[in-house]
């Protein structure tokens, strides 16, 4: 049974930011909409809260930040998350730390990891993350692959004038390492900086050249609809959310802030459910109902008549 909310829409999946801190500093990052805070929830809260998810019907775990890895007890956390059940349990990581945790996260119960890379060359990395961590990023991609984690995809935030012309590189890249490349369009969220605007990128002409390319176009319906390419023995898939109608008709999904508080959507503070008291008290009871509070809550961000 899974429950719906006004709109029709299943809540199958949930995305846990684990903290608000991060180790790099990329120009663009709308923190997965997340205003930061220094509070965060410990290994235990985060299974119970999975614990009633799971009661609810959610099929799918994803930890998220701020940077996740970051975490001293990341390793506890996904062994607690494992040992609730689910079908599917990964984590989004700017692929730091990767090298280190890959064969640990993966015994403790992680599917799989999407590592965000958005370049190939250092000068651009530095230029978008302030860091210099590129080899880094692409030792942690390989020993991602070699653990078993599965998929790897990779996140390129497409950006206009910065990396739009490495794409295709990028393509290769993933192909050689046995990755899955994920197009991502530049969001413009109320916590990205000024000046956005000049990097986004029009996805209707990769989307175009893609078509003509792939052997097979797939649609992934409760993927808030996002299309995915197979051209020869490699993968492309775009996920392209700003005023996207589609893309929220068919989202599943709820989130979790570092200090516990229940989120409908990416894109809006307005809404959110605090957990804190159900957290301390141990109160599952009162947990759920929070949950139902939270679904409830859930609407479509973009609308056909909005
Ligand atoms: N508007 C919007 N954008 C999202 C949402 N979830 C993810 N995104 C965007 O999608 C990008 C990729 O997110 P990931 O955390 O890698 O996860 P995913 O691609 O959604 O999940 P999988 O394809 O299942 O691996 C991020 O850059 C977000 O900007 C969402 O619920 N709403
Ligand atoms: C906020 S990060 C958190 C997890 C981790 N630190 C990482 O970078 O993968 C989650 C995803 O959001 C993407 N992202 C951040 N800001 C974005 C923006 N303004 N538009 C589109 N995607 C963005 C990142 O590239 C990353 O793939
Ligand atoms: S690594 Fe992730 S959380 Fe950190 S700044 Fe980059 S996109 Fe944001
Ligand atoms: S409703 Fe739209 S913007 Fe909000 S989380 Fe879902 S897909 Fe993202």
């Amino acid at each position: 049974m899974h429950i719906q909310d006004n709109y029709r829409r299943p809540l199958l999946s949930l995305r846990i930011s684990l903290t608000s801190r991060c180790n790099v500093n990329c120009f663009y990052c709308h923190r997965d909409g997340i205003v930061p805070s220094s509070g965060e929830i410990s290994a235990d809260d985060v299974k119970n809260i999975c614990s009633v998810a799971a009661d609810l019907g959610v099929k799918k775990i994803r930890l998220s930040g701020g940077e996740p890895l970051i975490r001293s007890d990341i390793v506890e956390i996904v062994e607690g998350i494992n040992d609730v059940g689910f079908r599917d349990i990964s984590i989004t990581t700017n692929g730091t730390l990767l090298e280190e945790y890959s064969g640990p996260l993966k015994d403790a119960g992680l599917d799989r990891v999407n590592v965000s890379f958005d370049t190939l060359n250092p000068e651009t990395y530095r230029f978008i993350t302030k860091r210099d961590y590129l080899e880094r990023v692409k030792s942690g991609i390989k020993s991602a692959v070699d653990a078993g984690l599965y998929p790897v995809k990779i996140n390129m935030v497409v950006l206009r004038g910065v990396n739009h012309h490495e794409i295709w590189d990028m393509f290769d890249f993933c192909r050689e390492n046995g990755a899955v490349l994920q197009l991502i369009e530049l969001l413009k969220t109320d916590n990205c900086p000024d000046g956005m605007d000049r990097y986004h990128c029009d996805m209707n002409r990769i989307e175009e050249k893609l078509s003509r390319m792939a052997d097979e176009i797939r649609t992934r319906k409760f993927m808030q609809d996002r299309k995915k390419y197979y051209i020869g023995d490699g993968e492309v898939e775009v996920v392209r959310p700003m005023d996207n109608t589609r893309f929220c008709a068919n989202c599943t999904r709820l989130r979790v802030t570092p200090d516990g508080k229940l989120k409908p959507c990416l894109l809006r503070n307005d809404n959110l459910v605090d957990t804190g008291e159900a957290l301390r008290n141990n109160d599952t009871e009162m947990l759920r109902r929070l949950f139902l509070e939270a679904i409830g809550r859930r609407s479509p961000y973009y609308h056909q008549d909005g």
